[in-house]
């Protein structure tokens, strides 16, 4: 009896879904015979009346390396662990699939649910999905490298329109509560003054920066992680989702520093929010080759039997971690890290007092 192994892709969707969806089943078509199973919309596929699968084959994942989004679709609402009736129904669906093992590509969200199904005796294994970089455990998740090049793009693009107006220009990124993707970007778009959720702003030191640069180079580029906040300020939240167990959707805080900062300064102030053009797309070649090394080395946990485990990548090494030890945090810029000080040597702003 070939092994029978369901995928599916969980919580928000990310540049480089598709390419671990086509490396595990490759992976797994090759080297074990093994039937791959894919599940539509995440958990949802396991949650209804009746499953909502189809067949992998070698076909079905070819010529989808570079294609943005997932082909299996995605939920960031279905959650099997919101009642007992919900995780039996999934677990009864999974049985009766017949699948001995479901790769789950996800987020934080999507581990925890992972961790509790397989708690409940489904083994699972799990890929770190997420252009925020903030899964515990894993120092860089697939996405991460597209939104970074997007960001970077749009910093650019503003950086002509700036000078030639002689503006502010704020830029906001996504990422939550980890500020990986302004830092990086705003680093490698050459930046002025870079905001990160994990250090709150000091908005006159913001203002000053961006005095002293219009006496000398007329225009200022701001990138600000969505996540940031003032000091003895609030982060600025665009949504409340009451049905989901992470209902904060955060957002504007760009506009939020626009209307700060322009009473304190001569020029125009304007904001911009990427927003999700960040997620969507191609995956970069970066991406591509580690969403493919994450979905090989899942399988090659399948076929080893090691379950309830995560992929990681950590001191750039492929390795798993427990699904226990990824469950809980979030992956923060650690206030020591090398870019912060590369960051303040170079006289980028990261908004603290003089
Ligand atoms: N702490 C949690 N415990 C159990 N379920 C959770 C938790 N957080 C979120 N979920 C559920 O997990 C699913 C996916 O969560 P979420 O939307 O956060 O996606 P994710 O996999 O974490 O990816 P991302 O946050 O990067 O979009 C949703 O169904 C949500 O209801
Ligand atoms: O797609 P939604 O539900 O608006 O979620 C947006 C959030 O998801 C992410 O894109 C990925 O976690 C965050 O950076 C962002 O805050
Ligand atoms: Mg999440």
């Amino acid at each position: 009896m070939p092994l029978r192994i369901g995928i599916l892709t969980g919580g928000g969707d990310c540049p480089g879904l598709n390419a671990v969806i086509r490396a595990v089943t490759k992976s797994l078509l090759r080297q074990c015979g093994a039937e791959v199973i894919g599940i539509h919309d995440g958990f949802g596929g396991l949650m209804g009346p009746a499953p909502h699968v189809r067949p992998l084959d070698w076909a079905s994942v070819s010529g989808i390396l570079m294609r943005g989004g997932t082909i299996l679709g995605t939920s960031n609402r279905a959650n099997p662990l919101r009642s007992e009736a919900d995780a039996e129904r999934t677990l009864a669906h999974a049985h009766a699939l017949g699948l001995q093992a479901l790769v789950v590509i996800g987020g934080d969200g999507s581990m925890a649910i992972a961790h509790g199904l397989s708690q409940r005796g489904l083994p699972i294994v799990g890929v770190p999905k997420t252009i925020d970089n903030d899964i515990v455990g894993c120092e860089r998740s697939f996405g991460f490298d597209t939104a970074v090049a997007t960001v970077t793009e749009a910093i650019e693009r503003l950086q002509t329109t700036a000078e030639s107006h002689g503006r502010v220009m704020i830029v906001e990124t996504m990422g939550r509560y980890a500020g990986w993707i302004a830092l990086e970007a705003g680093i490698a778009g050459a930046a002025d003054v870079i905001l990160l959720p994990e250090i709150d702003y000091d908005i006159d030191a913001v203002a000053a920066v961006c005095r002293a640069r219009a006496q000398r180079q007329r225009y200022t580029l701001i990138c600000i992680g969505e996540g940031a906040k003032p000091v003895g300020g609030e982060r600025t939240v665009q949504a409340w989702l009451p049905d989901s167990p992470d209902p904060v959707r955060l957002g504007g805080v760009a506009h939020a520093l626009r209307a700060a900062l322009q009473p304190r300064l001569d020029c125009e102030v304007r904001a911009t929010v990427l927003g999700h053009v960040q997620r969507g797309g191609a995956p970069t070649p970066f991406d591509r080759v580690l969403a493919t090394q994450f979905g090989n080395e899942a399988a090659q946990l399948i076929m080893r039997g090691e379950f309830n485990r995560m992929v990681t990548l950590r001191d750039g090494r492929l390795g798993s971690i427990a699904l226990s030890d990824v469950v809980h945090g979030t992956r923060q810029v650690p206030l020591d890290h090398p870019l912060l000080r590369t960051a303040r040597q170079i006289g980028v702003s990261l908004g603290e007092p003089a």
